[in-house]
């Protein structure tokens, strides 16, 4: 479904995506982790026609993502990690505001925000205020909005930061019922490694712009021959560094931005 080739982005003299090859089958759950720099998002801003790549190959459903930039387009949904949902507003009127953006006939409109609250679980919380929706049921109506149009791709760009244990659990489940009823496609970005673990089929670690280990978390694991070792330990063997070295601060910031939003 997602084939990239030989990838490269520089800006100036910085290489932030290095050289990378992967490929995502349909139906299939990717996470892409890494480090603070590491090219994650820019990887992302590339496949989702954001920005041009300095060289390289990127395939969508078998188009040239640079040539058929407005059919890509159309087959992705994409969460990015900044709130977009509208506080003020209750669920039901925020995905309105999009169906009507994507203009969708009226009919069409209610059946598609009626079936995404259902798929979100946020049927109940409908026409109450996003400002007293929870952290996670905030996340699952953004994945809503991105998945109005159908997409058969949807790309979320740390979906679970921030939330807490029950409500990333929430995030993620809903994501599951989205790949099982609507055989979406899923890329994402996480510093969960024990999230990548129990969600991703694959993952690829990424580290200073390259791919420093790909495959299943289970052949990941067991690469390290090591009884007990976590994805966590597998990150921490390629890349040579925890988590804790640049995760802490930005999960810090995304913390306070959240705070301040529901707070
Ligand atoms: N527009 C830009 N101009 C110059 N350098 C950039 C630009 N965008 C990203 N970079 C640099 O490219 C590298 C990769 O950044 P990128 O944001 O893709 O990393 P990341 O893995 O997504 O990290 P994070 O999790 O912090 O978002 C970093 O060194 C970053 O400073």
């Amino acid at each position: 479904m997602i084939e990239v080739e030989d990838l490269v982005k520089r800006f100036g003299d910085k290489v932030a995506v290095d050289h990378i090859t992967f490929s995502i089958q349909e139906g299939e759950a990717f996470g892409l982790l890494g480090p603070n720099g590491a090219g994650k998002t820019t990887t992302i801003r590339m496949l989702i026609t954001l920005i041009p790549p300095t060289s390289g190959q990127m395939r969508i459903a078998g188009l040239d993502v640079q040539r058929h930039k407005m059919v890509i387009r159309r087959l992705l949904g994409y969460v990015s990690q900044s709130l977009s949902a509208d506080s003020t507003l209750t669920g039901y009127e925020n995905l309105l505001v999009v169906a009507k953006l994507l203009g969708f006939p009226r009919q069409e409109r209610e059946r598609r925000i009626w079936e995404v609250l259902e798929l979100l679980n946020l049927r109940d919380a409908a026409h109450s205020l996003v400002r007293t929706y929870s952290g996670g049921m905030v996340r699952r109506l953004e994945i809503g909005q991105a998945i109005l149009h159908r997409p058969r791709i949807l790309i979320l760009d740390e979906p679970t930061i921030g939330l807490d244990p029950t409500a990333r659990r929430s995030v993620w489940e809903a994501l599951e019922l989205l790949r099982n009823q609507e055989q979406i496609t899923l890329l994402v970005t996480t510093h969960y490694m024990e999230e990548a673990d129990a969600y991703c089929q694959r993952v690829a670690i990424m580290d200073q712009g390259r791919i420093a280990a790909i495959g299943e978390p289970a052949a990941l694991k067991a690469s390290l021959n090591r009884p007990g070792a976590t994805l966590e330990d597998v990150f921490t063997s390629v890349t040579g560094n925890t988590l804790e070295s640049g995760g802490s601060y930005r999960e810090v910031r995304q913390l306070r931005r959240r705070a301040q939003r529901f707070g």
